[in-house]
């Protein structure tokens, strides 16, 4: 994928990370995943011309892109060097693919996606990499017949490949799992946006990841759709409501950011981060305090981020709400004074990889101690050495440990392309903290 990025980098086998003595430097993130994906898939859903400014163009948007010209009823254009998606109604109907929809790596699209399906016509298959074949959908795959959706895993384990035949999606009420992953919940709302009846959620144990629901809602809302809730405990959109078109504007990807705010604490440098503050529901924000609490100085006003390291000591953190940003604050930890114990991140073990185990292994190699639960992470940080990292195809372990690599000579992130699930001018935003902090192997 990332028809767009031709950094060499992507392609390579491995890049060695050039450590920095110190930095102060703006950074321009590129646009959040989370709203870009809820954006496409909503001006999809409206029927109206859309433009999301501000996009995030990398893999997994590509292939959101890409799925919904699948069903004809849009054309997407994808601008990455103008950070602009438009997305246009063909006047057309909503139908099934004939081929498999194939979505790579790309999990909120897929859940987002197989929701979707039920408004078209026809059966709908929808798979992605081995991985994708692995992750959870059982919990969004029993609660879509409540709201009408003929939906089942074709290999009957509650993963893709998953076929859907519609249209079905006719709103309603259901009961749905918040447990397993918050992307159900959101798949369910965006696309009770095209119900012909009102459509009740109710959640029935806890929900994972609140942040994003809190992003969908936040979503809905900006193209003219209310949620009405209770809380996490229940989400009701009523029929009749019409999504607009329009132009909207994505701000800056808090995930993404998180990799510079965390070279500045682990260097002592400054990073500022614009367009993004004090008000964003982007729960991965959260990071800020987190490193505050460890011994960085933060200044966030409405429309940015300034982060300054300072002396690095551990922490006790429930990172229930900010689960992208955990195996950033573990390299973090890697270098802070005494232990850091990270909990209640059970659902990281069900991401691109498992990304606790991912972490522990990685972070032992650079001779890091590290207690691996079921659950959770404990850290005692130190002088961590050299070594060859193992990404697993997962962007966050490649960005997270790069990082490493800007205070410890002589890391290798392996398989640094893959960075392009969700980042791919990473590599180039690094080189901007003080010229070219990579060498390509
Ligand atoms: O809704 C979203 O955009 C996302 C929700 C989170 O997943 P879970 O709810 O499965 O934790 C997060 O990890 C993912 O990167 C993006
Ligand atoms: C978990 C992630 O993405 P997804 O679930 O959308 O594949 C991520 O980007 O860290």
């Amino acid at each position: 994928m990332s028809p767009v990025e031709t950094d060499p980098r992507l392609k390579a086998e491995s890049v060695t990370i050039r450590p920095l003595s110190t930095f102060r430097e703006t950074v321009q993130v590129l646009g959040s995943k989370s709203y870009s994906n809820r954006y496409l898939a909503l001006a999809a859903l409206s029927g109206e011309p859309t433009v999301i400014e501000g996009a995030l163009v990398c893999d997994d948007t590509t292939y959101l892109a890409d799925a919904l010209t699948r069903f004809g009823h849009v054309d997407v254009d994808v601008d990455a060097a103008g950070e602009r998606i438009t997305v246009t109604p063909t006047g057309r109907p909503m139908r099934a693919p004939e081929e498999d929809v194939y979505v790579g790596a790309a999990g909120t699209p897929i859940r987002i996606l197989i929701a979707m399906a039920g408004h078209a016509e026809g059966a709908t298959v929808l798979t992605g990499t081995a991985r994708m074949q692995e992750r959870p959908m059982g919990s969004l795959l029993d609660a879509l017949p409540g709201l009408g959706v003929l939906a089942e895993a074709l290999r009957g384990n509650g993963s893709p490949p998953v076929r859907v035949t519609g249209p079905s999606f006719r709103g309603g009420s259901t009961r749905i799992s918040g447990a397993v992953s918050s992307q159900f919940t959101s798949s369910l709302l965006i696309n009770a946006t095209r119900a012909e009846q009102d459509t009740e959620i109710h959640i029935v144990d806890e929900l994972v990841s609140k942040p994003y629901v809190d992003m969908t809602v936040a979503a809905l809302a900006e193209m003219g759709v209310k949620v009405e809730r209770d809380g996490y405990r229940r989400f009701a959109v009523a029929a009749g409501q019409k999504l607009r078109g329009g132009t909207v504007r994505v701000e800056p990807d808090a995930s993404g950011m998180s990799y510079f705010l965390a070279a500045a604490a682990v260097l002592g440098g400054t990073v500022t981060i614009p367009g993004i503050g004090a008000g964003s529901h982007q729960g991965d924000v959260g990071l800020v305090a987190a490193l505050t609490r460890m011994g960085c100085t933060a200044d966030v006003t409405d429309d940015s981020i300034t982060l300054t390291g300072g002396d690095l000591r551990g922490i006790d953190i429930d990172m229930e709400t900010m689960p992208d940003v955990v195996p950033t604050l573990a390299v973090v930890a890697a270098f802070a004074e005494g232990t850091t114990h990270i909990s209640n991140i059970a659902s990281l073990r069900i991401k691109e990889c498992d990304r606790i185990t991912a972490v522990a292994t990685e972070l032992r190699k650079m001779g890091v101690a590290v207690e691996e639960h079921a659950d959770a992470l404990t850290i005692t940080g130190g002088t961590p050495h050299d070594a060859v990292i193992d990404t697993y195809d997962d962007h966050r372990i490649a960005m997270c440990f790069a990082v490493a690599g800007l205070r410890t000579p002589g890391v290798v992130i392996k398989d640094p392309g893959c960075v392009a699930k969700s980042f791919p001018t990473f590599w180039k935003k690094l080189d901007t903290l003080a010229g070219p902090t990579t060498s390509t192997l």
